[in-house]
């Protein structure tokens, strides 16, 4: 597993460019290196504010969208287009306006639909969807992502593992089913910390002063290598094999110790 490294850009805004710009770049080299590339999406102000200027990039047309597959990480469990499910936010912030392969991009299941109102059945159906896309079904398999982006929460939870609830200590399951979120909605599907872990690279997104103790928090704790308490502090766990890069913006940053983080000093 990889150690945290740190990027900080001066604003949240650029934040969301530099970001969208790297993911465009790590996109591209996947579809030359292997034919097609696999992202994590992640929902959040984070990102969604990355999506947002991946489209408004002159260089989002770089990416063969028709050889990208498109996963998420969490899902708040609700009906099909409700506004506050993170795949209906991503299709407005971008994936309307891009020519994607609808059978490349797969929600997670929707409140109402084929499960019901059973969060359980629909993590569990997610699961054999990435079982399948990893070409073994009914196993734990999930396909190798090139990227799994995860928005940052004030709280350190990443995508709806939150800190303190079961599903953070979740050891084999791929996805599962979290209930009494501390940020509504209270019923949600998440992927775990094993299967975030299998990607290739993870980014962590952290913009805006409201991330800064979170950041900090978790920077601190594990700056000597360790991987800290994720059941406290979930975003602690979240690492990637090759890489794992956190992308903050100064205020996110502030409450950084300095070993990990200067600022540069101010020209005046
Ligand atoms: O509810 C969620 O929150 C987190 C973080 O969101 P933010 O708005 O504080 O950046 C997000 O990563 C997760 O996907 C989402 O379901």
């Amino acid at each position: 597993m990889s150690a945290p490294r740190l990027v900080v850009h001066r604003d949240k805004e650029l934040m969301a460019r530099a970001a969208a710009a790297r993911l465009i770049t790590a996109v591209v080299d996947a579809q030359a290196a292997r034919g097609s590339a696999s992202v994590v999406l992640t929902g959040g102000r984070n990102g969604n504010g990355l999506l947002a200027a991946l489209g408004a990039s002159p260089a989002r047309d770089a990416i063969d969208w028709s050889r990208l597959d498109l996963w998420w990480g969490d899902e708040r469990f609700l009906p099909e287009g409700d506004p506050d499910r993170n795949d209906t936010q991503a299709r407005e912030a971008l994936l309307d306006a891009v020519p994607l392969d609808p059978a490349r991009v797969h929600p997670m299941p929707v409140a109402g639909g084929a499960y019901g109102s059973d969060a359980d059945a629909a993590a569990a159906a997610y699961a054999e969807e990435l079982a399948a896309a990893a070409g073994r079904s009914g196993g734990r398999a999930v396909p190798v992502f090139d990227v799994l982006l995860l928005g940052v929460g004030p709280d350190t939870h990443v995508a709806s593992l939150f800190p303190g609830l079961p599903g953070v200590r979740e050891t084999e399951r791929p996805v599962v089913a979290v209930r009494e979120a501390p940020k509504p909605p209270p019923t949600r599907v998440s992927l775990t910390l094993p299967a975030i872990r299998t990607a290739r690279e993870v980014w962590l997104l952290a913009a805006g002063e409201d991330k800064a103790k979170a950041a900090a928090t978790v920077l601190a704790a594990t700056e000597d290598g360790s991987d800290g308490d994720p059941a406290s502090a979930p975003a602690a766990g979240a690492r990637g094999r090759e890489r794992t890069l956190w992308l903050l913006d100064a205020a996110a940053a502030a409450e950084l110790p300095e070993s990990l983080y200067r600022p540069a000093a101010s020209s005046g």
